[in-house]
């Protein structure tokens, strides 16, 4: 998965993220043309979910401390970006109730970056209070996750990822987007590109400084990701996006690999 000690040169204030991204672009420009002779990308940014996106779906709630020596020691191990915890309701997502405490007991190593999950104006104040300094909103490419997941219409949920990102942008808190079933949907099946360029584009031009493809479900292909992005890729720089491929088949790696060849 690419060239680690580059990826840890990733820093966590605004200003050296910022910095940190417009290297990152011009390393990419160069990417590009290597990549014509390679076909791989010489640098690839990981962001580490397992504290959010792992324990989230735990049955049994992780002890707080656990989760603090889990963030910990992923650091030590090197990690540029760990997404901590989420600002959610905890009557939603018990297993994320802690968030406060976990932000607050974890050790800040100054390359790494911490970000959160914030749904709403109320999430990202929480976050902030707790020592936030990168926030993630998380839209979806399907009305019924959407409905499901934050209990609002996409267009809903975009006009309050809206408020986020204008006071993030004031606070100079850089904000991460997510698009939910870019490659299918537990409820809907599958999902039109269209829509997931048209909703990666709308949280690009908001303000969001990349947006993760939620592969949510794990029924993505190598054929369908490279269309996915394809479509995306119209409407959004490469540069700013991501993948975050769910291993439910088997086929999370070689969409990865897909991703990056793309
Ligand atoms: C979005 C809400 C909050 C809307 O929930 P709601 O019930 O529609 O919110 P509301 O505004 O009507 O408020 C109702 C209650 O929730 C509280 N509330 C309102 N906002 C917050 C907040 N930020 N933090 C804490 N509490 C909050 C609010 O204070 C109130 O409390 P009450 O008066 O009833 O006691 C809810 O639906 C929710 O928390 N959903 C959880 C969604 C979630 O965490 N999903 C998992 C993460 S997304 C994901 O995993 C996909 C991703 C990112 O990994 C990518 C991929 O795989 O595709």
């Amino acid at each position: 998965m690419g060239n680690l000690p580059a990826a840890v040169e990733h820093c966590l204030s605004y200003q050296n993220l910022i910095r940190e991204h417009f290297r990152t672009a011009e390393k990419l420009e160069h990417q590009e043309q290597v990549g014509v002779k390679t076909g791989l990308p010489e640098y690839i940014k990981i962001v580490e979910v397992g504290p959010r996106d792992g324990l989230q779906n735990e049955k049994m709630v992780v002890p707080t401390s656990v989760k603090i020596e889990l963030i910990n020691q992923l650091a030590e191990a090197g990690l540029p970006v760990i997404e901590a915890t989420s600002f959610v309701s905890s009557k939603w997502v018990p297993q994320m109730a802690d968030h406060t405490e976990v932000m607050q007991g974890i050790k800040r190593h100054p390359q790494v970056s911490y970000p959160v999950l914030t749904p709403n104006l109320q999430g990202f104040h929480a976050a902030v209070a707790a020592g936030a300094t990168e926030v993630a909103v998380f839209a979806a490419a399907s009305e019924s996750f959407s409905k499901m997941n934050i209990n609002c219409s996409i267009e809903e949920s975009l006009a309050k990822f809206e408020e986020v990102i204008k006071l993030a942008k004031y606070r100079n808190i850089p904000v991460r987007g997510y698009v939910s079933c870019a490659l299918g949907c537990p409820y809907e099946g599958k999902i039109e590109q269209v829509k997931v360029a048209e909703v990666s584009k709308k949280l690009y031009s908001m303000g969001c400084y990349e947006i993760s493809l939620g592969d949510t479900i794990g029924v993505g292909t190598p054929g369908s990701m490279k269309k996915m992005l394809e479509a995306v890729m119209k409407e959004v720089p490469q540069r700013a996006l991501a993948v975050h491929c769910h291993d439910t088949y088997g086929q999370a790696l070689v969409n990865i690999f897909t991703a990056i060849q793309v």
